[in-house]
C-alpha cells in the first residue's frame, strides 16, 4: 500500500470534560475515495474539522502528504492541498455562479483589487472559471443567481468552490443531505467525476451512497473509528453491525 496522503495519529479531541475524539488512527490512501460513517453525534464533523484546521487536535498528530499539520490554520492547510466543504452551504446567494465562482478562484491566488489591473490575470481567472463551469456542469447557469438555483446545483456550486483551490485531497461534509434520489444519483456521479486523479474524503449519511461510491469506509462510534475496511469487509465486520450497521438496517 502507499504512503498515506492524509494519517491520523493518536488523534484526540475534548471539549473540557467531553472527550469527543478517542484516539483516532486513519490512513487516507492517495487516490481512493474514503467515507466515513457512524451514528449522529459520533465526531464525523469534529474530525473534519481537525483534518481543515478549524480545531487543533488535544493529542495526536495529523500529517498531510508526511508533513505535520496539527495546529496549522485553515488557510495553510489548504495552502498545502486539502479542501472541504460544510454541511451548510457557503456559497453567496446573491450573486451569479460566475461571480461565486471566481471569488473563490482570486482566494486561491490570494487576489487583492490592484490585481485587477493586469488584463493577463483578468482572463487567467475566468479561465480558470470557466473551466470548473464545465466540471461542475454549470456551464448553462453561469449567469444565474446562486439563490436561483435548484438545491443540488447549489451544491455542484459548492463543489466548484471546493475544487477551486485545485485539491489534492478533498473533504465533503454530507453532500447528499437534504437530496431527492435522482439529486443524489446525480451528485454523486458528479463527485467520481472531479474527484477523478484526487483523494476524497467523504462524510455521508446515505449508506447506498457510501457503498457505492467509496473503496474504503471508516466507522466513528463515540469518537473511536471501529473499523476500516472496503465495504464488503466493512458490511461483514461484526462489530461494525453491532454498534452501527444493525441499528441502521433496524
Ligand atoms: N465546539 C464544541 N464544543 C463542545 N462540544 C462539541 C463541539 N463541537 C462538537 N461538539 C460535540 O461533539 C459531539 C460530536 O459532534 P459532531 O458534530 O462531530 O458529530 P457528527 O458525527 O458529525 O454528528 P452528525 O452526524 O449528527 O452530524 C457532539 O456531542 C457535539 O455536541
Amino acid at each position: 500500500m502507499s504512503d498515506p496522503i492524509l494519517s491520523l495519529q493518536h488523534v484526540h479531541k475534548s471539549f473540557g470534560e467531553a472527550h469527543i475524539i478517542r484516539d483516532a488512527n486513519l490512513d487516507v490512501i492517495p487516490g481512493e475515495r474514503h467515507a466515513v460513517i457512524g451514528p449522529n453525534g459520533a465526531g464525523k464533523s469534529t474530525l473534519f474539522h481537525l483534518c481543515s484546521g478549524q480545531f487543533a487536535p488535544s493529542e495526536g498528530k495529523i500529517l498531510l502528504n508526511g508533513d505535520n499539520i496539527s495546529g496549522l490554520k485553515p488557510a495553510e492547510v489548504n495552502r498545502r492541498g486539502l479542501a472541504r466543504s460544510f454541511q451548510i452551504t457557503n456559497i453567496f446567494p446573491g450573486v451569479t455562479v460566475f461571480e461565486n465562482l471566481r471569488l473563490a478562484v482570486m482566494r486561491k491566488h490570494n487576489l487583492q483589487f490592484v490585481f485587477w489591473r493586469s488584463a493577463a490575470r483578468l482572463q487567467q481567472v475566468n479561465e480558470e472559471v470557466e473551466d470548473l463551469l464545465i466540471k461542475i456542469r454549470l456551464t448553462d447557469r453561469a449567469q444565474t443567481l446562486a439563490s436561483q438555483l435548484s438545491y443540488s446545483e447549489q451544491r455542484s456550486l459548492e463543489i466548484g468552490m471546493t475544487l477551486a483551490s485545485d485539491p489534492q485531497v478533498i473533504l465533503l461534509d454530507e453532500p447528499m443531505a437534504g437530496m431527492s434520489h435522482e439529486e443524489t444519483d446525480y451528485t454523486a456521479g458528479l463527485i467520481r467525476e472531479i474527484t477523478e486523479g484526487r483523494t476524497l474524503l467523504i462524510v455521508e449519511h446515505d449508506m447506498s451512497v457510501v457503498f457505492s461510491l467509496a473503496h474504503r469506509i471508516s466507522v466513528l462510534v463515540y469518537g473511536e473509528i471501529i473499523a476500516t475496511g472496503t465495504p464488503e469487509e466493512i458490511r461483514g465486520n461484526v462489530r461494525v453491525k453491532e454498534a452501527y450497521l444493525g441499528e441502521e438496517a433496524a
